[in-house]
């Protein structure tokens, strides 16, 4: 549908407006910039397993087929089929993709992507690829937004109840592939949870990072997880004998380091006081494995999150579900009164809580807590789908535009404004240009393109080839600098 004298067309990727995104109520609406990379190396990949590397003839075969079958007969499927045969003969994708440093936030409107074909036959494919580019991006970059959040929260509780944010990387533990759209979905918007933690049962987002982020130090640590039961295993150990599965479990099969039990398969408040005091001795004998440490881990699975971790104040006076998990463990454990004037519970112990967390139950748990006197770093928060499945693409409103394009020979500023909006669609217009000012990503339009060639938006891929590619330590570096810089 283009011009056929198109020779260049431009585009960008932004996100538009934060009014749907869910952040602490200090958000200041700008989005995490995170998979890039991993989009761009599996879109080339895709091309060339499905493409590049197949016979032409099947290829185009292939191409025809599904054209002709999908597409109604007023389409020139003969035109398209010549293109393709052409883009087939060059080999690869003619592209030039520029991009932010990922792990750096960007303001709304401002563009964290551009695309502009290298080859005057290929003008089609900037915007043939609109879809494919937002459909492997947008996902992630709201989710290292919200992860961004969560990472914010649990470092200003920590500073302000344990004096340290030492906890933190690993005080939000990704919970969430069960809940996500499949392997793909799961392991690719989960790099989101691992720019900001270190915590994750999201193994196959550690082998994206490993893969497409590659670090020179082969020890380098990209994501770890715990021993941790399911309900499966309480259940087979069966109910009247409950406690020696948690026996089992603490002093025969995992005696040293962390190990997590899921303890509301039948009564968690009966865990956490009467099976607790019998285990004590038992629980405080572990020993720390290689990761220095030395906990049982109890995981309340039901109920309302706020209550389980900080107690029912309606509940009956002196009762455990009044007082709460923690507190309920404090009662046989003890614990250290901090310089901070906060309780941190005996070492041996702890708390996860992953069933529906979100932003706005971690705040309220994080803010109970400390209202009862205990530093925030007691619970770690399992995030799973009900935080990372529950956005769209509105979340953030992240869009492709094109901005700018030569017909003919002559180059033309490009623009949507429509008058049924309030702005909020409005694009950009002409070459970019992303400036940092004073820590701040600035977009100029209408540059020239000796300017575009300049500035924050950096060449990372171009015709074929991967010319910059960030570390996992850089992607964190960044994310460092931004919550320092908050
Ligand atoms: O809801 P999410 O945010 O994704 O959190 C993860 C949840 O997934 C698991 O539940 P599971 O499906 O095993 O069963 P359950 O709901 O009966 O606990 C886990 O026990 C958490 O509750």
């Amino acid at each position: 549908m283009i011009p056929e004298g198109a020779s260049l067309i431009y585009t960008n990727f932004t996100a538009r407006t934060a009014r749907l995104f869910h952040g602490l109520p200090d958000y200041d609406g700008k989005a995490v910039v995170l998979g890039v990379q991993r989009a761009v190396d599996d879109i080339v990949e895709m091309w060339r397993r499905t493409f590049f590397s197949v016979n032409k003839s099947v290829a185009l075969k292939l191409l025809r087929r599904r054209l002709e079958r999908s597409l109604p007969d007023n389409c020139d499927v003969d035109g398209l089929i010549v293109e393709f045969a052409d883009l087939h003969d060059l080999g690869y994708l003619p592209l030039r993709i520029k991009a932010l440093p990922e792990g750096r936030r960007v303001g709304m409107k401002v563009p964290f992507m551009t695309i502009v074909n290298t080859d005057p036959r290929f003008a089609f494919l900037t915007n043939y690829l609109e879809t494919i580019f937002s459909d492997e991006l947008w996902k992630t970059i709201v989710n290292a937004t919200t992860a961004f959040e969560y990472r914010r929260l649990l470092d200003s509780a920590a500073m302000r109840t344990a004096g340290s944010t030492a906890a933190v990387s690993y005080q939000a533990h990704d919970f969430s592939m069960r809940g996500m759209s499949g392997v793909h979905d799961a392991a690719n918007t989960g790099i989101a949870h691992l720019a900001c933690f270190l915590g994750t049962d999201t193994i196959p987002a550690i082998d994206v990072v490993e893969k497409h982020y590659p670090e020179h130090d082969d020890s380098y640590q990209y994501g770890c997880s715990v021993p941790a039961t399911e309900h499966l295993v309480m259940c087979l150990g069966g109910r009247e004998t409950e406690i020696d599965t948690f026996r089992d479990l603490i002093v025969k099969k995992f005696p040293t380091g962390i190990v997590s039990i899921v303890s509301d398969t039948w009564d968690f408040f009966r865990v956490v006081t009467e099976f607790v005091t019998r285990l004590k001795t038992e629980i405080l004998a572990r020993r720390p494995d290689s990761s220095g440490q030395a906990k049982v881990v109890f995981r309340p699975d039901s109920g309302d999150p706020v209550k389980i971790i900080c107690g029912d104040p309606e509940a009956p006076m002196g009762s455990p579900e009044r007082k709460g998990a923690v507190e309920c463990l404090y009662e046989v454990f003890g614990g250290e009164r901090l310089e901070t004037g906060y309780i941190l519970l005996h070492p041996a112990i702890g708390v996860i809580y992953g069933d529906s967390i979100t932003l706005a139950r971690a705040s309220a748990i994080v803010a109970g807590l400390e209202a009862k006197g205990f530093a925030s770093t007691n619970v770690v928060f399992g995030v799973g789908s009900f935080t990372y499945q529950y956005v769209t693409r509105d979340s953030l409103s992240i869009t492709s535009k094109g901005t700018y394009a030569v017909v003919d020979g002559s180059p033309t500023n490009l623009f949507k404004n429509p008058a049924t909006d309030d702005g909020t669609k409005k694009s950009a217009t002409g070459l970019l240009r992303v400036d940092e000012v004073s820590g701040e990503y600035v977009l100029r339009e209408g540059v020239t393109p000796g300017d575009e060639e300049g500035g924050a938006l950096q060449t990372i891929f171009e015709d074929n080839v991967f010319l910059r590619r960030q570390t996992w330590s850089a992607v964190r570096a960044n994310i460092e600098a931004e919550l320092a810089s908050y």
